[in-house]
């Protein structure tokens, strides 16, 4: 398998800036997402690294070496769209074995492999029928078994899941994560769904508006953005001006133990998540008024009002609370992020 690395990306199309110098490494085995907003360059960037189309400037290297200058079908990267895009004159063991017969590998040794593909995606059975007989899932299984018959070094999966209702996604996700961790094939997967890329991957390079805003492992995207335009893609957060000064955040909803000691202006970034509210008053936290309820089955959403600050609050649904009731607020202290303003966090 190869390790890809890109190398100050940057394309144009008519005149605007799509990527704008991007730089990312894929390590060989690893799955790694490229997450972000329609149309901030995924799909161009998965583009290029296919070989679909050419880079302004920069370099794409796997294993070290350029493969700017190597056509589409050497590189040893399969590309699989969100539409599949199979074949509908085609079986399903035909649709696996085009790209094989294209790269005229003979006649029983590509039998052995469709055989071999339609085992690996559970297709059994289903080897003679046209893809319009096939369910959505059952199409999508054939794309990758299509891609992967050809024994890719780098697979390249382009939103391959959104088009499939919420359960199948969840049970298409865990299935190409099985067989990416089987085959350990170097994958790049291309999303706009955080939970997805959260739960499937080893690393996370979130990417907005053309550039790769952050890099890192779930746990450190999520939980320790470098600025709140990565934290906003993550959902709605509260913000709150303040102060620090001996270890404590003074703002306008009260005051709050941190970590820091030294003195500054900041900006606390709370996470709805992390507001739990209560009958009753318990050790530190203060108290607010609800000032509005969104049920939403398994969560609550609430705005809070305390000290004419209105706070995003989500708490599950076992005790669920009344518009204009007064509620003990506590927050995970550890949870907020400190920014030094609105762009740049403080460590
Ligand atoms: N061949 C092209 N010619 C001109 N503009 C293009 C071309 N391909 C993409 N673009 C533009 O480049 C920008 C990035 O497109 P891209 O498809 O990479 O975004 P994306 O992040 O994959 O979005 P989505 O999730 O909606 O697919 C968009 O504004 C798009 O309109």
């Amino acid at each position: 398998m190869y390790k890809i690395e890109l190398k100050n990306i940057s394309k144009d199309f008519e005149n605007r800036q799509v990527l704008r110098n991007i730089n990312l490494t894929v390590n060989e085995g690893e799955m790694v997402s490229l997450l972000g907003p329609s149309g901030c360059g995924k799909t161009t960037t998965l583009k290029a690294i296919a070989g679909l189309i050419s880079p302004n400037s920069g370099d794409i290297l796997f294993n070290g070496k350029s493969i700017v200058d190597i056509p589409v079908e050497k590189r040893g990267a399969v590309i699989v769209f969100q539409d599949h895009l199979l074949f509908p004159h085609m079986t399903v063991e035909e649709n696996i074995g085009f790209g094989l017969k294209m790269v005229k590998v003979k006649k029983m040794k590509r039998i052995e492999k469709v055989k071999e593909m339609i085992k690996l995606v559970s297709l059994i059975g289903h080897e003679k029928k046209y893809p319009d007989e096939l369910s959505g899932g059952q199409k999508q299984r054939v794309a990758i078994a299509r891609a992967l018959a050809i024994d890719p070094k780098v697979l390249l999966l382009d939103e391959p899941f959104s088009n499939l209702d919420t359960r199948l996604r969840d049970t298409m996700r865990k299935f190409v994560c099985d067989i990416q961790e089987k085959l350990k094939i170097t994958t790049l997967l291309v999303t706009h769904d955080k939970e997805e890329a959260l739960m499937t991957s080893d690393k996370v390079a979130v990417m907005l508006d053309g550039e790769i805003k952050q890099f890192g492992d779930p746990l450190e995207i999520y939980e320790k953005p470098i600025s709140s335009v990565v934290a906003d893609f993550f959902g709605e957060k509260n913000y709150l001006k303040g102060e620090i000064e001996n270890g404590l955040f003074h703002c306008r909803a009260g005051k709050f133990k941190t970590n820091f000691n030294r003195y500054s202006k900041v900006v606390a970034m709370i996470r709805p998540e992390e507001i739990d509210i209560k009958r009753t008053k318990e050790s530190s936290g203060f108290w607010a008024n609800i000032v509005s309820r969104q049920y939403a089955g398994d969560k609550v959403y609430y705005t809070l009002l305390v000290n004419n600050i209105k706070l995003k609050c989500i708490n599950n649904s076992k005790n669920i609370f009344q518009e204009r009731e007064k509620v003990w607020a506590q927050i995970d202290f550890d949870k907020i992020v400190f920014f030094n303003n609105m762009s740049e966090v403080l460590i």
